[in-house]
């Protein structure tokens, strides 16, 4: 296990690397500290009860929410003077909480108004890699955003992210709300994009199937990492969970 002390000094060769970001709402902080990072190709997983400062990580990381303190590195690469669609286009896709599709363009229309070029020698992904992914979005091609089911929505949510070619997708509570079905797909989907050799942060609540994907855990409380090891860590020792999430 490391503490978060642990964490090295920015520029260590991680693809993403948090060190002590701090983020407030007005004069509430939120985040008081946060080091994280995530390497090339891995999956990591964001976990902490309601209100921990989850989704606050995510919005700090992609530009969304002004960063107060602490660095933001990608590839070395400063983040933090950037604008959200820098950040995006510097190569972190982000598939939000409550999906966010544009609820009057088509399937199609949505997924071609985020394509780029991918920024990295990895694999790209086109409008047809994404159809062979998720054929349901082919069937839905010319059907608008806003008919879609939950499940059609988040495989467009995160298709859409992957038409940006991003080298790291950050996925917030992506099965959230969803059909046992529908989410087995996600998570489906989700181990598929890793074998691919994109690097991932997933929140979900499902901590059976993060085990199953991530490689490393993070838990946050009030704003701190308080915990962040390996998924086996975390089978040889549930305490962490525990203490910190009460699953
Ligand atoms: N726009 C906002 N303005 C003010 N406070 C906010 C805002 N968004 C979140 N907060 C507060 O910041 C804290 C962290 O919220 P955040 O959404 O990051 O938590 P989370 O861990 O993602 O939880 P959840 O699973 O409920 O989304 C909470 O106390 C929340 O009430």
């Amino acid at each position: 296990m490391m503490n978060s002390e642990a964490i090295p000094p920015p520029g260590s060769g991680a693809l993403l690397q948090l060190h002590g970001i701090e983020t407030s709402y007005g004069d509430s902080k939120v985040l008081f500290g946060v080091n994280l990072e995530i390497q090339a190709g891995q999956c990591a997983a964001l976990l902490g009860r309601n209100g921990m400062g989850k989704s606050t990580t995510v919005k700090t990381i992609m530009g969304l929410q002004p960063l107060k303190k602490g660095s933001i590195t990608l590839r070395g690469a400063d983040l933090c003077r950037m604008r959200p669609h820098q950040i995006a286009h510097a190569g972190i896709g982000l598939v939000p909480e409550g999906r966010r599709v544009f609820p009057n363009l088509s399937v199609r229309e949505n997924l071609i108004a985020t394509a780029k070029q991918a920024a990295h020698s990895g694999p790209t992904w086109k409008l047809d890699d994404v159809y062979a992914m998720f054929p349901r979005l082919q069937e839905r091609e010319r059907h608008l955003g806003c008919n879609l089911s939950g499940g059609e929505q988040q495989m467009l949510a995160i298709g859409r992210a992957l038409m940006t070619n991003p080298e790291l997708l950050i996925l917030d509570e992506a099965t959230e709300g969803l059909a046992p079905i529908v989410r087995k797909d996600i998570w489906r989907c989700i181990a598929l994009l890793k074998s691919r050799g994109l690097a991932l942060l997933v929140i979900d609540k499902n901590l059976g199937a993060l085990m199953r994907v991530a490689d490393t855990h993070y838990i946050l409380e009030k704003g701190v990492v308080v915990w962040n090891g390996s998924s086996q860590e975390l089978s040889a020792n549930p305490r962490p969970v525990q203490d910190h999430i009460g699953m």
